[in-house]
């Protein structure tokens, strides 16, 4: 029966093509073509996105640069809007400069850099970033990408105006008939700078980068605001001049004078090798022996090792590496993994270290205890890398520092569309539960817009913003930093929030229900040094949960946790204790008054000596810790290393806002040490 159903059915269906019509359409895809219709791929989503993409792409590249040239970094971020959706966005570093031959290929073709094919802790590692920005700024104002760039004060700078063409992948010079512009040193250079209107700041060499593209322009979570000010707590050795759209000028000064320790390179280590990669190794290797090729490709392959390998593989140690079938090289891949080799050498990276990480939180986070751990480097898939993290706790919440006037300028600012957006992305840390109290002690309606408020609804919100504890509905706010680079979005794919989320915070003192972030006035950092950083897509803005990178980001939250849990008990003692205190002092009186009654003490004595043994009993009532978290006398109880402690009412609110540096010095505000 079914037979006879789908019998005719089969021989009626019509060829709807054939496989030579199917070869016609077959075609080579470009790299450029695929990514252009790929963009969300690297982080150009939408036009808020595009914006951020291209100012970190050439920011990293910018601090990239100037680290491998040994140059302490000086940059500049200007952006600036050219029309409606618009905007220019012009980065520029006092870096070692770019070769003239080089500019064209490293800004117009897509996968083309120096990073890819090393092994060393750099923020680029694929070779897309920059050259996709330009390419996403090309196709959305068709604008060329406009680069100048100088290696030296003595000789000429090129200016190059550039297009990708995505087709083919290569890139089009439209400046200079073809060729790019030579602007001479000196005078003469000035002039021709000035007249062309080339932006420039004037610098012996460096690199700057214009680009104009569709975006938009937002502050607070996931903006420009919010990456150059991450980018300054991971990179103190960073000076970083921001020109905002609004016209604000922000300068962070660099806190630290001497650059991190260079990275070194590596050579891969023979257990992050797959089969394949290592065929192909051979293939392309220049001719020499296996054993030779084993020692000199890899890191850790001494020559005893070597001779081991080859003895499991059954393959001698001189056969030449043309030579070698592709079975005997899938020999060699298992004979590796029985082979035990020693870790690769871990000194290759720099992380930033437990004080710079309590200075950055400290200058950046309020709070009143803050503390960091920087584990030991460890190993996935072959590659060395390393975790730290920091930890902030406390302190008086951003909301309730704020003045009438802040707030009313912070209005002014903000391009929010309804109050309770306006609380969450203007104050660090505060969650949505805690906006929703604020907003309903405010009694305004929930989808009211800031801008629209009126003068003693804003009075309202003050108040509100006072008064509501907001802490308790607050959730720990999560920092995460790849090779000092901040990553903003995608945070539900990271291995780091994976980890904290499997963390137990309840052991150290917060709050945490199920599955979700722990509670609290807490933020935390965790910064992961490699050689190549394991992100889940191009867009690099989650890290892969590698098993071994998950426990050392564990061990890490667990070493701030513990420290943590020791400074809430100690605090939550002290205040047991002074309750305790305040109850006994409170009968004193009345047990001395009543003892003398009965015996003809005399009630003074008996008084004064019951306060005594009161006190000592509730002793831990006067326990001071110091900023090191220790326990001041009687009795020290060490809170370790790399803690710090500071009075809360001392320190400034982390708010999200532009501030002119203008503003800054008239009112003697700016930096606060
Ligand atoms: N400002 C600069 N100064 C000097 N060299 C630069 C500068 N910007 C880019 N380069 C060079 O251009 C190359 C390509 O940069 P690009 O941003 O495309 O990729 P990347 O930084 O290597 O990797 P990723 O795609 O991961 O960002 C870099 O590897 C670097 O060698």
């Amino acid at each position: 029966m079914a037979e006879t159903e789908t019998a005719p059915t089969r021989a009626a269906a019509p060829r709807r093509t054939t496989a030579e019509a199917m070869a016609a359409k077959q075609q080579e895809i470009s790299v450029s073509e695929f990514f252009a219709k790929n963009r969300h791929l690297l982080g150009f989503d939408n036009p808020r996105k595009a914006l951020l993409t291209t100012v970190k792409e050439a920011v990293d590249n910018s601090l990239d640069a100037c680290e491998e040239a040994g140059i302490l970094p000086e940059i500049w971020v200007h952006i600036e809007p050219t029309g409606e959706g618009r905007y220019k966005v012009g980065i520029q570093d006092n870096g070692p400069g770019i070769l003239k031959k080089q500019i064209p290929l490293i800004f117009g073709k897509l996968l083309y850099g120096s990073k890819f094919h090393r092994l060393r802790q750099s923020r680029g590692q694929q070779g897309i970033g920059i050259s996709a920005a330009g390419m996403y700024g090309v196709q959305t104002t068709g604008k060329p990408v406009k680069i100048i760039s100088k290696v030296s004060v003595r000789k000429p700078a090129h200016y190059y105006e550039i297009q990708i063409d995505t087709k083919r992948n290569v890139p089009r010079i439209l400046n200079g008939k073809g060729e790019g512009v030579d602007i001479p040193p000196g005078e003469k250079g000035a002039k021709y700078i000035e007249q062309h209107g080339i932006e420039w700041e004037d610098q012996p060499h460096g690199t700057r980068v214009t680009i104009e593209l569709e975006a938009k322009f937002v502050r607070g979570r996931g903006s420009v605001d919010e990456y150059l000010n991450q980018t300054a707590i991971a990179n103190p050795h960073v000076t970083l001049h921001y020109h905002d759209p609004d016209d604000y000028l922000h300068d962070y000064p660099r806190s630290a004078e001497k650059l991190p320790p260079e990275s070194k390179e590596i050579k891969p280590h023979p257990y992050g090798t797959e089969s394949g990669r290592l065929a192909q190794m051979l293939e392309e290797s220049e001719p020499m022996g296996v054993s030779e090729f084993l020692k000199t490709k890899f890191s850790r392959v001494t020559p005893a090792v070597a001779r081991k390998i080859c003895e499991k593989a059954e393959v001698s140690s001189r056969l030449a590496v043309g030579k070698v079938k592709r079975e005997q090289a899938d020999k060699i891949f298992r004979a590796i993994q029985q082979t035990k080799i020693s870790p690769p050498e871990t000194n290759c990276i720099c992380p930033i270290g437990e004080e710079l990480l309590l200075k950055g939180l400290h200058s950046v986070v309020p709070g009143e205890f803050y503390t960091a751990a920087t584990r030991p480097p460890a190993v996935y898939r072959g590659n060395p890398f390393q975790v730290e993290v920091g930890l902030a706790y406390g302190g008086s919440a951003a909301t309730q520092n704020v003045t009438m006037d802040l707030l009313q300028d912070l209005i002014e600012e903000t391009d929010t569309r309804t109050v309770r957006q306006f609380l969450i992305h203007t104050f660090n840390g505060l969650g949505s539960d805690a906006a929703d109290k604020i907003v309903k002690a405010a009694s305004l309606k929930t989808r009211q817009n800031p801008s629209a408020l009126k003068p003693k609804e804003r009075q309202k919100l003050f108040d509100a913003m006072k008064h509501v504890n907001v802490a308790e509905g607050q959730s720990m706010e999560v920092m995460r930093y790849a090779n000092r680079v901040p990553l903003q979005f995608q945070q539900a794919a990271c291995a780091v929030t994976q980890t904290i989320l499997g963390t137990n915070w309840r052991g150290y003192g917060l709050s945490q229900s199920r599955g979700s972030l722990p509670k609290g006035p807490v933020s935390i950092m965790v910064h992961i040094a490699s050689v190549w950083v394991p992100f889940t897509s191009e867009s690099k803005e989650a890290i892969a949960a590698y098993p071994e990178i998950q426990k050392e980001i564990r061990l890490g939250l667990q070493a701030v946790g513990r420290k943590l849990g020791m400074f809430l008990r100690r605090r939550l003692r002290v205040k047991q204790q002074t309750d305790r205190r305040e109850v006994f002092l409170r009968y004193l009186k009345e047990v001395s008054g009543a003892v003398s009654t009965i015996n003809g003490a005399n009630q003074s004595e008996l008084y004064d000596q019951l306060v005594k043994v009161a006190n000592k009993v509730t002793a831990d009532a006067d326990m001071k810790l110091d900023d090191r978290g220790r326990k001041i006398a009687p009795e020290e109880m060490d809170l370790g290393g790399s803690v710090l402690i500071v009075d809360p009412t001392t320190h400034a609110a982390s708010i999200n806002r532009a501030s002119s540096v203008g503003e800054d010095d008239e009112d003697g505000g700016g930096e606060e040490e």
